[in-house]
């Protein structure tokens, strides 16, 4: 089906290598850049020892990402800033639900036996089920690896298939597990399976894998999005997620997707960022905005 398509290595490493310099991203407009950045983050918990105490704390702040201080030194205050979504495993999707009612914060629970997802496909379409009963209103689903490395592209087509089916009326992720597959031929061949089969975004990884979101795979799978986009009319969300833990990161990417796909992609409709420490540098580095201009304005009427 799609084993035709070449993707040059090489060439996409050199398409993103000087994304972080970009003038967009330059000091001016960097603060605009990261508050934007929170709007886009799936804060994320998919830990061993998760608890619904975790889980109500990172509903708070999900609720307020920054700090008080910080919206009053940026002069967001009306903004109503909080996350994209709050991601977690099945089990705390009550608990995410319950802190979150009433702000309009979609709950993201991952599904189908994530991380592996080696357990039988009525379980894992059960479990997509059990989460969306729950309040679940977007659901991670993870692939069969061995379809892709089988290039047994129709059984991956029918598995993602059924999935859509079971999740109703949630968004559905499709997790690539890009780390996993290989090759760049691969992530191509199974970014426009999973959007054929009725992904709504797709999605590089589980955080789990030894290698997670990449700016070379990224582009490639931007690229297959935006060639699904061009024979179809289709808009297909995307979401790097794993590894990404800096202020910096959120800058690349939010390049990458304005220029490669234009601005849709910068809303939290089509674009999230699949974090679970990103944040935390995020209001770092607006804190330093913050200091760094009223030195500024003092030494200014200082002179
Ligand atoms: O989907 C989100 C990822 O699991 C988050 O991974 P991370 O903990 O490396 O940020």
């Amino acid at each position: 089906m799609f084993e035709g398509h070449a993707v040059n290595r090489s060439a996409a490493e050199r398409r993103v290598a000087t994304l972080a310099g970009r003038r967009t991203a330059k000091k001016l407009h960097q603060a605009a850049w990261l508050v934007n950045a929170i709007r886009l983050v799936d804060l994320t918990t998919l830990a061993g020892d998760d608890t619904a105490e975790r889980v109500r704390r990172l509903c708070a702040k999900a609720r307020r990402p920054l700090a008080d201080r910080i919206v009053t030194g940026l002069g967001i205050e009306g903004m109503g800033l909080t996350v994209g979504a709050v991601c977690v495993y099945p089990t705390m999707v009550p608990h995410a639900v319950e802190a979150l009612e009433g702000s309009g914060i979609p709950v993201a629970s991952v599904a189908t036996g994530f991380p592996a997802g080696l357990t039988p496909l009525d379980l894992r379409l059960a479990e997509i089920r059990w989460a969306v009963s729950q309040g679940a209103q977007e659901i991670d689903i993870v692939i069969t690896r061995e379809h892709v490395f089988r290039q047994d592209w129709q059984a991956l087509h029918d598995e993602i298939r059924a999935m859509r089916e079971a999740c109703g009326a949630a968004h559905m992720k499709a997790i690539l597990a890009t780390g996993d597959l290989r090759t760049l031929e691969n992530v191509y061949a199974a970014s426009m399976v999973a959007m054929q089969a009725g992904a709504d975004f797709i999605k590089t990884s589980t955080g789990k894998e030894d290698v997670n979101a990449t700016l070379p795979v990224s582009l490639v799978m931007v690229r297959a999005l935006r060639d699904y986009g061009a024979a179809t009319g289709y808009r297909i969300g995307f979401k790097p997620a794993g590894g990404m833990k800096q202020a910096k990161e959120a800058l690349s990417w939010q390049i990458l997707m304005k220029e490669e796909l234009g601005r849709p992609w910068l809303e939290p409709d089509l674009f999230r960022f699949g974090a679970s420490s990103m944040l935390g540098d995020i209001e770092r580095q607006l804190e330093h905005h913050i200091t760094g201009r009223y030195a500024a304005s003092h030494r200014h009427a200082a002179s």
